[in-house]
């Protein structure tokens, strides 16, 4: 059963930015909630935008019909200031940003003084500049509005809200682990399967960009910078709370000084386009074969994985080996992330978040879960 609302529950008006992958099935999800007190007023992609506050969408397919149709170009500085003028005592903004655009993520500051809600799963904001970040927070502190970002960890699972609980009930955070990356876990869960060899590196990544797994550009999975990124959301998570036992992280001054260490070939540094990528990063398989068969002469796999060690104040991110009992080697299929939370309650076994962690329909779910957090 879904959520149900009474009918005198104050209205939320959203404005949804970036309408591709996420961004539709989120107006998908968005639009099958019956009788919700959301309004979706507003729509925009790279190229066009609708604002619509008298007449919001109500249909899935209206949407893309209008805004296709539309010859209005996006403009922030307007959309902020027609948003403002639906603020009132009985009505509220959400912004939600399904972009990964580092231009969308910056004003995040503007929106949250201005009173808007500010949900998405774009990580861009929450692991880039320090600066930034701490913006966001004043910010958000000062107006009380919200900036939720559940999907920039793990997609839709509790990951974000899992930590915030466990540091807002007083648990000592001790470390945190996993297989943070949907691409990569997909990746090496197809390509070390603990036999000597099989599909080659280059076409299993192609299958992960077609699956949706992928950042808009697959380098940015390869490089190991988007797991840099949610570990850098983690750690900031952690830091930023009020829970006194959890002092011993540094203050990463953005998700660069994690160390990571790349897939990426370096002749490969660079590309701008992911389909030159993924056709050039053919060229590269034998490398990756030999690394496979390496792990395998050990009885090993290979994993991708990322770790927020509090007590010993590191963070980072590698390609590892582990024997085939391991969790990382024998639980995860598809896209899975497994994230254990090592705990002092926890204590010897860890809290463990597990499954799919990435793909549309679940990440939009994430973001659709932080929308109802507002209601
Ligand atoms: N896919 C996944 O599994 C997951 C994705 N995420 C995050 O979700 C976000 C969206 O991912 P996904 O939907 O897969 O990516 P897509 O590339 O499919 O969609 C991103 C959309 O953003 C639009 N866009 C880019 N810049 C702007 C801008 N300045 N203003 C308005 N629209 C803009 C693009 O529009 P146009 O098409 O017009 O160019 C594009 O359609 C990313 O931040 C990603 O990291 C998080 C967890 C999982
Ligand atoms: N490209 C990312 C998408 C989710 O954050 C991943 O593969 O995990
Ligand atoms: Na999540």
């Amino acid at each position: 059963m879904q959520t149900s609302f009474k009918s005198s529950s104050p209205i939320i008006n959203v404005a949804v930015i970036g309408v591709g992958l996420v961004g539709s099935e989120f107006i998908k999800q968005l639009l099958s909630i019956p009788s919700s007190p959301f309004r979706l007023v507003s729509v925009t992609s790279s190229s066009r935008t609708v604002f619509a506050p008298s007449s919001p969408f109500r249909s899935s397919d209206s949407w893309k019909d209008i805004l296709a149709q539309s010859t209005e170009r996006p403009n922030f500085e307007l959309l902020t200031q027609n948003l403002s003028s639906l603020i009132s005592s009985s009505s509220s903004v959400a912004v939600v940003d399904n972009t990964s655009s580092d231009d969308v993520a910056s004003r995040y500051p503007t929106w949250l003084k201005a009173g808007f809600n500010v949900i998405t799963p774009n990580k861009k904001a929450y692991s880039g500049d320090l600066e930034l970040y701490k913006k966001i927070v004043e910010a958000s502190k000062e107006s009380g509005t919200k900036f939720l970002n559940e999907s920039t960890v793990g997609a839709g699972l509790p990951v974000i809200s899992t930590l915030k609980e466990l540091l807002g009930t007083g648990d000592k955070i001790k470390k945190i682990e996993g297989v943070f990356s949907g691409t990569m876990s997909y990746i090496f869960n197809e390509f070390s399967t603990g036999s000597p060899d099989g599909p080659s590196f280059s076409s299993i990544v192609k299958g992960a960009r077609e699956k949706g797994y992928t950042e808009p550009h697959p380098a940015d999975d390869l490089n190991g910078f988007d797991v840099a990124r949610k570990l850098t959301i983690l750690s900031r998570t952690i830091s930023f709370s009020n829970n006194p036992n959890n002092s011993s992280l540094p203050s990463l001054q953005s998700f660069k000084s994690v160390q990571t260490v790349s897939l990426i070939p370096p002749p490969l540094e660079g590309i701008p386009t992911g389909d030159e990528f993924i056709s050039r990063l053919l060229h590269f398989d034998t490398e990756f074969d030999e690394k496979r068969r390496q792990a395998r002469k050990k009885d090993k796999v290979l994993r991708f994985v990322g770790v927020v060690d509090v007590e010993n104040g590191d963070v980072k991110a590698a390609l590892e080996e582990y024997s085939a009992d391991h969790p990382f080697a024998t639980s995860l299929g598809g896209s899975d992330n497994i994230i254990m939370f090592h705990t002092e309650r926890y204590g010897p076994r860890p809290l463990i978040v597990q499954g799919a962690g990435a793909g549309a329909a679940v990440t939009a779910m994430g973001v659709l879960g932080d929308l109802l957090k507002l209601t």
